[in-house]
């Protein structure tokens, strides 16, 4: 096993809610205003720590140097001392390595690296494509697991075998059964994060620790205090505020994320409601659902 480096042994810091920023822009450009207003408030209600670039931040539509310039403002806006992390948007695993050496110059709290999408390789070749990132990063490494987008799945002994590396220390787990969460949970020391916004109780109540949730980006006092009740063993207060939020969740994947939740933003004068293409801004109709859902959630 690779010895950890002190900031792997922090590992409560992979528990509890973390929101993957979305990634505002104006007129094309990143929004630096908004986006820092935005990252101060998630902080202020409690967000354990923000991941920029991943899915939600649109890293892979942004350039490198937007990506750094990202992360910077974050850092400006909350200080040294706060969890960032940041997605990794380098497919192959020759450039992943390259643009992971030049991330750790920045000290994330953590690289949440995905399976390379549309490549589909071997369990073998995933391994040795986290393995390969993590030695370059030498830094606190979550493996996001999303089959659905990326058309393969880690298996569970590739999972144990990757968590004899000390630095990797959670796995972001999207569209799992409960028996593949609960042998993740059970039968590897990672940090279990939900990443499927609809399991986040489930995952909790299994034993998971956390998650990195999208539609936390609404309500954050709602998740926070979700898992805060959950750790108190206080089931019933818990699964009534899941029981709230579901409608916002089904609301806010309607259509494809981020759209939905600029789109509340904007009409809450937050930022533009801008994405970047292939993406397109969500619908009215949805919209309207968001809003309705808002409005619910009182
Ligand atoms: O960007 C992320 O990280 C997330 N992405 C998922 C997705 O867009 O499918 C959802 C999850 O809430 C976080």
């Amino acid at each position: 096993m690779t010895a950890a480096n002190p900031a792997t042994t922090r590992n409560s810091l992979f528990e509890g809610i973390w929101v993957p920023i979305v990634t505002p822009f104006r007129h094309g450009a990143i929004d630096h205003e908004a986006l820092q207003a935005l990252a101060r408030s998630l902080a202020a209600d409690g967000i354990k720590g923000l991941i920029a670039c991943a899915t939600t931040g649109e890293g892979s539509s942004l350039s490198q140097d937007e990506q750094l310039a990202v992360f910077r403002s974050l850092r400006e806006a909350l200080g040294p001392d706060y969890p960032i992390g940041i997605g990794m948007a380098e497919i192959a695993t020759a450039p992943a390595v390259a643009w992971a050496r030049e991330l750790a110059g920045l000290q994330p709290a953590a690289l949440l690296v995905a399976v390379p999408p549309y490549l589909r390789p071997s369990q073998d070749g995933m391994r040795a494509h986290f393995e390969a990132i993590t030695e370059a990063a030498d830094l606190p490494v979550i493996l996001y697991n999303i089959p659905y987008r990326t058309g393969a799945s880690i298996d569970l002994a590739t999972v144990q075998a990757l968590a004899t590396d000390a630095r990797i220390v959670a796995i972001k787990e999207c569209g799992a059964s409960l028996e593949r969460l609960h042998a993740l949970i059970t039968r590897t020391r990672l940090k279990v994060l939900a990443g499927d916004d609809a399991q986040i109780f489930s995952v909790l109540c299994l034993g998971g620790h956390g998650a990195i949730s999208a539609a936390a980006h609404v309500r954050p006092d709602l998740y926070v205090r979700m898992h805060a009740l959950l750790k108190d063993q206080r089931l019933d207060e818990a699964r009534l505020i899941a029981q709230r939020l579901q409608p916002m969740i089904a609301a806010l994947f309607a259509e494809p994320n981020p759209g939905p939740i600029k789109a509340l933003f904007a009409a809450q004068g937050r930022m533009r409601d801008e994405v970047r293409l292939p993406l397109l801004p969500a619908s009215a109709e949805c919209l309207s659902r968001v809003q309705a859902a808002w409005k619910a959630l009182g």
